[in-house]
This record gives structure tokens, sequence and C-alpha cells, in this order.
């Protein structure tokens, strides 16, 4: 991908040992927002309804300060097995230099099997702000004031 297509934000990759025959993280179309991450696992693992697993990603990855990636549902698996991810959006900070992992569950009614290469979620690259924390005794008023939870009504 270029430049110009990528919006200048360059991510690197590093393919672990167990994932050498996997295709690295990609977007499946010209204007995809997430790219798809496959399962790098040795054997099948079975989710049974409510059950969860941390599923290796298979690379350790590189983001430019200022950066996240999410680690998010693809909505297929979603509507069809009820796959989700329990902690979506995931957040991988850009300093972390671990192996990527999705953490999956199972919401479905029925056992779901994920294979090694599996594209079992995606994951999104998005600017992130770490603001400045300061400490106040009053903050600034507003017409919601505390307002809050359905405080506007319903439709
Ligand atoms: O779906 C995920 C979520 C997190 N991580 C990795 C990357 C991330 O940078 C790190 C920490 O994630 P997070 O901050 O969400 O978890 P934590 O429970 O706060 O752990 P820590 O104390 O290590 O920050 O774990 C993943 O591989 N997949
Ligand atoms: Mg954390």
């Amino acid at each position: 991908m270029s430049d110009m297509q990528s919006n200048g934000v360059t991510v690197w990759f590093k393919k672990l040992e167990h994932a050498m025959d996997l295709d690295l993280p990609g977007y499946e179309s010209g204007e995809a927002a997430g790219m798809d991450v496959r399962a790098a696992i040795t054997e099948p693992i079975v989710l049974k309804p409510g059950e969860r697993a941390l599923v290796p990603a298979g690379f350790q990855m590189a983001l430019p300060r200022g950066y996240e990636a999410q680690i998010r549902p693809r909505s297929g698996l979603a509507y069809k097995y009820g796959i989700t991810m329990l902690n979506s959006p995931g957040t991988i900070d850009s300093d972390y230099r671990g192996e990527v992992k999705v953490l999956a569950i199972n919401h479905g009614n029925d056992p779901f099997t994920i294979n090694h290469g599996d594209r079992i979620a995606q994951m999104v690259i998005s600017p992130v702000i770490q603001a400045t924390v300061r400490k106040t005794d009053t903050l600034p008023g507003t017409e919601r004031g505390q307002g809050g939870f359905g405080s506007t009504g319903v439709a």
C-alpha cells in the first residue's frame, strides 16, 4: 500500500515462528477500515457457548506513537455464530511488543471451532490523544448538568 493510501501511517509487523505460513493482517478491500487478523494456533480451539479463549494472532507489532490498534469483532462471525471479542474493542498500545492476541467469546448457541489461519477478528488503526490530567474542585457548568442514562427521553 502506498503512503498516499495509508495517510502516511506505517505499522510494522514481525511474524512469529508459529505463523510463518499465515498472511500478515491485511485489508480485504480497497477502503476497508480494518485489517483481518488470523488465528495462529497449533490445534483447533473449540469454544462452547459462553466460553472464551485468548487466541494468538502470530505477530508482534510497532505502531507509531499517538496511535492504537483496536481489535474488533467481524460482523459476519457475530451474526452467524455469535462470536465476538469479550473486551471489544481490544486496545493495542503503541508501546506493546508482545504477541497480539484476540479475546474471543462464543455468545451463540452452538460450539464454534477456530482453526489455524481463520480470520477471527479485525484490527483498526486509530489516532489517540493522551490528555494532560489536572485536578480541580469546580467543573464548568452545562445545560445537561448531571442528567444522563436516558434523561433526554427514549424517542
Ligand atoms: O485484545 C487485546 C487487548 C490487549 N492486548 C495486549 C496489547 C495491549 O497493549 C496489552 C494491554 O492491554 P490492556 O491495557 O487492555 O490490558 P490490561 O489488563 O490493562 O493490561 P496491562 O496492565 O498490561 O496494561 O495487551 C492484546 O494483545 N489484545
Ligand atoms: Mg492497560
